[in-house]
Protein backbone atom coordinates (compact mmCIF):
# COMPACT_ATOMS: atom_id res chain seq x y z
CA UNK A 1 0.00 0.00 0.00
CA UNK A 2 1.35 3.41 -0.90
CA UNK A 3 0.58 6.02 1.72
CA UNK A 4 0.64 9.38 0.31
CA UNK A 5 1.88 12.47 2.50
CA UNK A 6 0.82 15.72 1.87
CA UNK A 7 3.49 18.22 2.06
CA UNK A 8 0.73 21.55 2.85
CA UNK A 9 0.81 23.83 5.52
CA UNK A 10 -1.63 26.24 6.71
CA UNK A 11 -0.42 29.82 7.18
CA UNK A 12 -2.49 33.26 8.90
CA UNK A 13 -1.50 36.67 7.68
CA UNK A 14 -2.13 39.37 10.15
CA UNK A 15 -4.02 42.55 8.38
CA UNK A 16 -4.63 46.41 8.53
CA UNK A 17 -8.78 46.33 8.90
CA UNK A 18 -8.89 50.60 8.00
CA UNK A 19 -9.99 49.45 4.66
CA UNK A 20 -11.71 46.01 3.27
CA UNK A 21 -9.86 43.52 5.60
CA UNK A 22 -12.21 41.53 8.09
CA UNK A 23 -9.07 40.49 10.44
CA UNK A 24 -6.71 37.70 10.81
CA UNK A 25 -6.82 35.42 7.57
CA UNK A 26 -5.78 31.79 6.89
CA UNK A 27 -4.90 30.10 3.92
CA UNK A 28 -3.11 26.71 2.77
CA UNK A 29 0.60 26.51 0.82
CA UNK A 30 1.31 23.71 -0.87
CA UNK A 31 4.48 22.98 -0.97
CA UNK A 32 4.39 20.02 -3.64
CA UNK A 33 3.18 22.11 -5.89
CA UNK A 34 3.98 26.05 -5.04
CA UNK A 35 0.66 27.38 -4.75
CA UNK A 36 -0.76 29.84 -2.01
CA UNK A 37 -4.79 29.08 -2.00
CA UNK A 38 -8.06 29.18 -0.02
CA UNK A 39 -7.61 32.27 1.59
CA UNK A 40 -10.23 32.99 3.95
CA UNK A 41 -11.08 34.89 6.98
CA UNK A 42 -10.33 32.98 9.89
CA UNK A 43 -10.75 35.64 13.07
CA UNK A 44 -12.72 39.13 12.68
CA UNK A 45 -11.23 41.79 14.96
CA UNK A 46 -9.51 45.04 14.52
CA UNK A 47 -6.03 45.48 13.24
CA UNK A 48 -4.55 42.31 13.94
CA UNK A 49 -1.20 43.56 12.65
CA UNK A 50 1.31 41.26 14.30
CA UNK A 51 0.92 37.51 15.07
CA UNK A 52 2.36 34.80 16.53
CA UNK A 53 2.21 30.89 16.90
CA UNK A 54 3.31 29.23 19.91
CA UNK A 55 5.79 26.05 19.24
CA UNK A 56 3.21 23.60 19.76
CA UNK A 57 0.52 25.19 17.44
CA UNK A 58 -1.89 25.36 20.04
CA UNK A 59 -2.58 28.54 20.14
CA UNK A 60 -2.12 32.08 17.98
CA UNK A 61 -1.34 35.83 20.11
CA UNK A 62 -2.37 39.16 17.84
CA UNK A 63 -2.17 42.36 18.30
CA UNK A 64 -6.07 43.99 18.70
CA UNK A 65 -7.49 46.81 18.90
CA UNK A 66 -10.76 47.50 20.08
CA UNK A 67 -12.40 50.96 20.12
CA UNK A 68 -9.87 53.75 22.15
CA UNK A 69 -7.86 49.81 23.60
CA UNK A 70 -5.19 48.07 22.47
CA UNK A 71 -3.54 45.00 23.55
CA UNK A 72 -2.95 41.28 22.64
CA UNK A 73 -5.58 38.56 21.68
CA UNK A 74 -4.92 35.09 22.23
CA UNK A 75 -6.97 31.77 20.04
CA UNK A 76 -6.31 28.41 19.66
CA UNK A 77 -6.48 26.98 16.25
CA UNK A 78 -8.43 24.56 14.92
CA UNK A 79 -5.60 22.65 12.72
CA UNK A 80 -8.38 19.95 11.49
CA UNK A 81 -10.75 22.93 9.80
CA UNK A 82 -7.75 24.08 7.79
CA UNK A 83 -7.03 27.07 10.35
CA UNK A 84 -10.40 28.16 12.26
CA UNK A 85 -9.39 30.60 15.43
CA UNK A 86 -11.56 30.17 18.23
CA UNK A 87 -11.26 33.02 20.51
CA UNK A 88 -10.20 32.46 24.20
CA UNK A 89 -9.06 35.99 25.49
CA UNK A 90 -7.98 39.47 25.26
CA UNK A 91 -6.22 42.03 27.69
CA UNK A 92 -6.94 45.40 26.37
CA UNK A 93 -4.93 48.65 27.56
CA UNK A 94 -6.29 52.53 26.90
CA UNK A 95 -4.97 54.09 24.27
CA UNK A 96 -2.96 52.38 20.87
CA UNK A 97 -2.22 48.96 19.97
CA UNK A 98 1.14 47.44 20.15
CA UNK A 99 2.85 46.50 16.95
CA UNK A 100 4.50 43.08 17.56
CA UNK A 101 3.92 40.13 19.32
CA UNK A 102 6.04 37.20 20.50
CA UNK A 103 5.21 34.11 22.67
CA UNK A 104 8.26 32.01 24.87
CA UNK A 105 8.35 28.39 23.86
CA UNK A 106 7.49 27.44 27.29
CA UNK A 107 3.94 29.24 26.42
CA UNK A 108 4.03 30.63 29.54
CA UNK A 109 5.13 34.72 28.39
CA UNK A 110 3.90 36.96 25.94
CA UNK A 111 5.46 39.97 25.15
CA UNK A 112 4.37 43.09 22.80
CA UNK A 113 6.36 46.10 22.29
CA UNK A 114 3.95 49.19 21.15
CA UNK A 115 5.51 51.81 18.95
CA UNK A 116 2.98 54.72 20.20
CA UNK A 117 3.72 54.58 23.76
CA UNK A 118 7.20 53.11 23.50
CA UNK A 119 6.54 50.38 26.01
CA UNK A 120 7.30 46.46 26.32
CA UNK A 121 4.03 44.68 27.70
CA UNK A 122 5.01 41.18 29.66
CA UNK A 123 1.53 38.82 30.32
CA UNK A 124 1.95 35.47 32.06
CA UNK A 125 -0.14 32.62 30.03
CA UNK A 126 -1.33 29.44 30.73
CA UNK A 127 -0.11 26.99 29.51
CA UNK A 128 -2.90 24.21 29.58
CA UNK A 129 -5.50 27.08 28.05
CA UNK A 130 -3.97 29.56 26.71
CA UNK A 131 -5.22 32.07 28.85
CA UNK A 132 -3.59 35.66 28.88
CA UNK A 133 -3.55 37.00 32.20
CA UNK A 134 -3.47 40.50 32.97
CA UNK A 135 0.06 42.76 32.36
CA UNK A 136 2.87 41.34 34.56
CA UNK A 137 5.49 44.14 33.82
CA UNK A 138 4.94 47.34 31.32
CA UNK A 139 8.38 49.30 30.75
CA UNK A 140 8.19 52.28 29.54
CA UNK A 141 11.41 53.49 27.43
CA UNK A 142 12.25 57.20 27.96
CA UNK A 143 14.60 58.09 24.84
CA UNK A 144 14.79 60.31 21.64
CA UNK A 145 16.76 60.57 18.13
CA UNK A 146 18.18 62.96 15.72
CA UNK A 147 15.61 62.35 13.57
CA UNK A 148 13.39 65.09 14.65
CA UNK A 149 10.04 63.58 12.59
CA UNK A 150 10.62 59.63 13.65
CA UNK A 151 12.57 60.15 16.90
CA UNK A 152 11.00 62.57 18.75
CA UNK A 153 10.97 60.11 21.76
CA UNK A 154 11.24 56.44 21.97
CA UNK A 155 9.24 53.86 19.84
CA UNK A 156 9.56 50.48 20.46
CA UNK A 157 9.25 48.11 17.54
CA UNK A 158 9.68 44.41 18.54
CA UNK A 159 10.13 42.90 21.58
CA UNK A 160 11.04 38.85 22.09
CA UNK A 161 12.81 36.38 23.72
CA UNK A 162 16.83 35.54 22.66
CA UNK A 163 17.48 31.90 21.75
CA UNK A 164 18.35 29.98 24.83
CA UNK A 165 15.28 32.30 26.40
CA UNK A 166 17.56 33.79 29.27
CA UNK A 167 16.90 37.21 28.25
CA UNK A 168 13.98 39.42 26.32
CA UNK A 169 15.64 41.92 23.16
CA UNK A 170 13.56 44.62 22.93
CA UNK A 171 14.56 47.73 20.22
CA UNK A 172 13.68 51.32 20.31
CA UNK A 173 13.53 53.05 16.98
CA UNK A 174 13.04 56.46 18.08
CA UNK A 175 16.32 56.16 20.50
CA UNK A 176 18.39 53.88 18.32
CA UNK A 177 18.88 50.96 21.15
CA UNK A 178 18.94 47.92 21.47
CA UNK A 179 18.10 46.75 24.81
CA UNK A 180 18.45 43.08 27.00
CA UNK A 181 16.33 42.38 30.00
CA UNK A 182 16.13 39.60 31.84
CA UNK A 183 12.30 38.13 32.90
CA UNK A 184 11.59 36.69 36.39
CA UNK A 185 7.83 35.47 36.63
CA UNK A 186 7.00 37.74 33.82
CA UNK A 187 8.59 40.78 35.10
CA UNK A 188 11.12 42.99 33.16
CA UNK A 189 14.19 44.09 34.32
CA UNK A 190 16.91 45.96 32.17
CA UNK A 191 19.86 44.37 32.19
CA UNK A 192 21.98 45.90 29.01
CA UNK A 193 21.28 48.56 26.49
CA UNK A 194 23.69 49.01 22.61
CA UNK A 195 23.23 52.41 21.40
CA UNK A 196 23.54 52.14 17.68
CA UNK A 197 23.87 54.25 15.07
CA UNK A 198 22.10 57.66 16.12
CA UNK A 199 19.09 58.33 13.30
CA UNK A 200 19.18 54.89 12.07
CA UNK A 201 16.20 53.54 13.71
CA UNK A 202 16.61 50.00 14.69
CA UNK A 203 13.40 47.89 14.22
CA UNK A 204 13.34 44.33 14.36
CA UNK A 205 16.13 41.82 15.44
CA UNK A 206 17.42 38.11 13.90
CA UNK A 207 19.47 35.77 15.80
CA UNK A 208 21.90 33.48 14.36
CA UNK A 209 20.85 29.95 15.28
CA UNK A 210 24.40 29.39 17.37
CA UNK A 211 23.76 32.07 19.58
CA UNK A 212 26.50 33.65 18.69
CA UNK A 213 25.51 36.30 16.43
CA UNK A 214 22.55 38.30 15.48
CA UNK A 215 21.16 41.18 12.99
CA UNK A 216 19.18 44.42 13.50
CA UNK A 217 17.30 45.73 10.21
CA UNK A 218 16.95 49.41 10.64
CA UNK A 219 14.37 51.08 9.30
CA UNK A 220 15.64 54.74 8.50
CA UNK A 221 19.45 54.01 7.39
CA UNK A 222 17.90 50.61 5.30
CA UNK A 223 21.31 48.90 6.87
CA UNK A 224 21.25 45.47 8.76
CA UNK A 225 23.86 45.63 11.64
CA UNK A 226 25.81 42.59 12.39
CA UNK A 227 26.31 42.34 16.05
CA UNK A 228 28.11 39.71 18.40
CA UNK A 229 25.85 38.38 21.15
CA UNK A 230 27.23 37.60 24.62
CA UNK A 231 24.67 35.12 25.74
CA UNK A 232 25.89 34.74 29.26
CA UNK A 233 25.39 38.74 29.87
CA UNK A 234 22.68 39.83 27.31
CA UNK A 235 25.01 42.15 25.46
CA UNK A 236 25.90 43.07 22.19
CA UNK A 237 29.24 44.69 20.21
CA UNK A 238 28.45 45.82 16.35
CA UNK A 239 30.64 43.98 14.41
CA UNK A 240 29.61 45.35 10.82
CA UNK A 241 26.46 47.63 8.77
CA UNK A 242 25.87 46.93 5.30
CA UNK A 243 22.99 48.21 2.94
CA UNK A 244 20.21 46.91 1.65
CA UNK A 245 19.53 48.50 -1.02
CA UNK A 246 21.43 49.89 -4.47
CA UNK A 247 23.68 52.29 -3.88
CA UNK A 248 21.86 54.47 -6.33
CA UNK A 249 18.21 53.99 -5.14
CA UNK A 250 18.10 57.70 -3.58
CA UNK A 251 14.29 57.07 -3.42
CA UNK A 252 12.54 56.98 -0.17
CA UNK A 253 13.32 53.22 1.54
CA UNK A 254 12.01 52.32 5.15
CA UNK A 255 13.73 48.71 6.17
CA UNK A 256 11.52 46.31 7.79
CA UNK A 257 11.43 42.82 8.56
CA UNK A 258 14.51 40.74 8.56
CA UNK A 259 14.87 36.96 9.18
CA UNK A 260 17.49 34.06 8.74
CA UNK A 261 17.39 31.17 7.53
CA UNK A 262 17.75 28.21 10.50
CA UNK A 263 21.02 26.79 9.43
CA UNK A 264 22.05 30.11 9.97
CA UNK A 265 23.20 30.84 6.37
CA UNK A 266 21.15 33.37 4.97
CA UNK A 267 19.54 36.54 5.85
CA UNK A 268 16.92 38.30 4.23
CA UNK A 269 16.19 42.04 4.92
CA UNK A 270 12.83 44.02 3.63
CA UNK A 271 12.83 47.12 2.14
CA UNK A 272 9.72 48.98 1.78
CA UNK A 273 10.23 51.91 -1.54
CA UNK A 274 12.83 49.84 -3.10
CA UNK A 275 9.72 47.39 -2.76
CA UNK A 276 12.40 44.59 -2.67
CA UNK A 277 14.43 41.57 0.05
CA UNK A 278 17.98 41.65 0.51
CA UNK A 279 19.28 38.35 0.55
CA UNK A 280 22.89 38.19 2.32
CA UNK A 281 25.02 35.52 2.72
CA UNK A 282 26.47 34.80 6.30
CA UNK A 283 30.05 34.01 7.15
CA UNK A 284 29.53 31.22 9.76
CA UNK A 285 32.88 32.18 11.58
CA UNK A 286 32.96 35.95 11.77
CA UNK A 287 28.75 36.86 11.73
CA UNK A 288 29.89 39.25 8.42
CA UNK A 289 27.29 39.32 5.50
CA UNK A 290 27.78 39.65 2.43
CA UNK A 291 24.93 40.87 -0.12
CA UNK A 292 24.30 38.07 -2.63
CA UNK A 293 21.20 39.68 -4.51
CA UNK A 294 18.57 41.97 -4.32
CA UNK A 295 14.82 40.75 -5.42
CA UNK A 296 12.12 42.59 -6.44
CA UNK A 297 8.81 41.75 -4.16
CA UNK A 298 6.18 42.48 -7.11
CA UNK A 299 4.22 44.98 -5.10
CA UNK A 300 4.53 47.87 -2.83
CA UNK A 301 5.69 48.22 0.50
CA UNK A 302 6.61 44.49 1.65
CA UNK A 303 5.79 45.24 5.61
CA UNK A 304 6.94 41.38 6.29
CA UNK A 305 7.97 37.82 4.87
CA UNK A 306 8.44 34.86 6.35
CA UNK A 307 10.23 31.33 5.36
CA UNK A 308 7.82 28.37 5.35
CA UNK A 309 8.42 25.42 7.10
CA UNK A 310 10.26 23.36 4.55
CA UNK A 311 12.33 26.93 4.04
CA UNK A 312 12.27 26.09 0.32
CA UNK A 313 10.15 29.26 -0.03
CA UNK A 314 9.65 32.37 1.20
CA UNK A 315 6.39 34.27 1.50
CA UNK A 316 6.53 38.23 1.87
CA UNK A 317 3.26 40.67 2.20
CA UNK A 318 2.95 43.90 0.55
CA UNK A 319 1.08 46.06 2.53
CA UNK A 320 -0.12 48.79 0.14
CA UNK A 321 -0.59 46.38 -2.82
CA UNK A 322 -2.31 44.35 -0.99
CA UNK A 323 -0.84 41.23 -2.28
CA UNK A 324 1.14 37.77 -0.49
CA UNK A 325 4.21 37.13 -3.32
CA UNK A 326 5.30 33.46 -2.94
CA UNK A 327 9.10 32.47 -3.89
CA UNK A 328 10.71 29.61 -4.04
CA UNK A 329 14.06 29.43 -2.25
CA UNK A 330 17.53 27.97 -3.16
CA UNK A 331 18.89 26.81 0.22
CA UNK A 332 22.77 26.81 -1.61
CA UNK A 333 22.75 30.54 -2.81
CA UNK A 334 19.89 31.86 -0.61
CA UNK A 335 18.44 33.08 -4.14
CA UNK A 336 14.51 33.51 -4.51
CA UNK A 337 12.71 32.68 -7.46
CA UNK A 338 9.17 34.44 -8.04
CA UNK A 339 6.44 31.40 -7.93
CA UNK A 340 2.77 33.54 -7.84
CA UNK A 341 2.37 37.19 -6.62
CA UNK A 342 -1.22 37.59 -7.19
CA UNK A 343 -2.52 36.48 -3.73
CA UNK A 344 -5.38 38.94 -2.36
CA UNK A 345 -5.33 39.84 1.08
CA UNK A 346 -6.29 43.42 1.88
CA UNK A 347 -3.29 45.41 4.14
CA UNK A 348 -1.41 42.46 4.44
CA UNK A 349 1.13 43.15 7.40
CA UNK A 350 2.61 39.92 8.75
CA UNK A 351 2.59 36.09 7.94
CA UNK A 352 3.02 33.16 9.82
CA UNK A 353 3.12 29.54 9.45
CA UNK A 354 1.97 26.54 11.74
CA UNK A 355 5.14 25.40 12.79
CA UNK A 356 5.99 21.60 10.89
O1 LIG B 1 6.67 50.00 10.44
C1 LIG B 1 5.87 50.75 10.90
O2 LIG B 1 5.38 50.53 12.17
C2 LIG B 1 4.79 51.58 12.91
C3 LIG B 1 4.05 50.93 14.07
O3 LIG B 1 2.94 50.21 13.64
P1 LIG B 1 1.50 50.57 14.19
O4 LIG B 1 0.57 49.58 13.56
O5 LIG B 1 1.57 50.39 15.69
O6 LIG B 1 1.19 51.98 13.83
C4 LIG B 1 3.87 52.40 12.01
O7 LIG B 1 3.25 53.43 12.72
C5 LIG B 1 4.69 52.93 10.85
O8 LIG B 1 3.85 53.62 9.97
C6 LIG B 1 5.28 51.80 10.06
O9 LIG B 1 6.20 52.25 9.10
Amino acid sequence: MTVTVKNEFIGFVGTYTKGESEGIYSFLFDADKGEIRDVKPAAQLDNPTYLTISKDNRYLYSVIKKGDYGGVAGFSIDAESGGRLDPINSQLQDGASPCHVSVNSQISNVLTANYHKGTVESYLINGESGFINPTASIVKHEGSGPNKERQEKSHLHFAGFTPDEKFVAAIDLGADNVMTYKVHDGKLTEVNRLSVKPGSGPRHIAFHPNGKYAYVMTEMSSEVIALKYNNAEGSFTELQYISTIPEDFSENNQGSAIHISSDGGFVYAGNRGHDSIAVFKVNQESGHLEMVVITSTEGEWPRDFVLDPTENFLVASNQNSGNLVLFSRDKSTGKLELLQSNVSVPDPVCVKFLHA
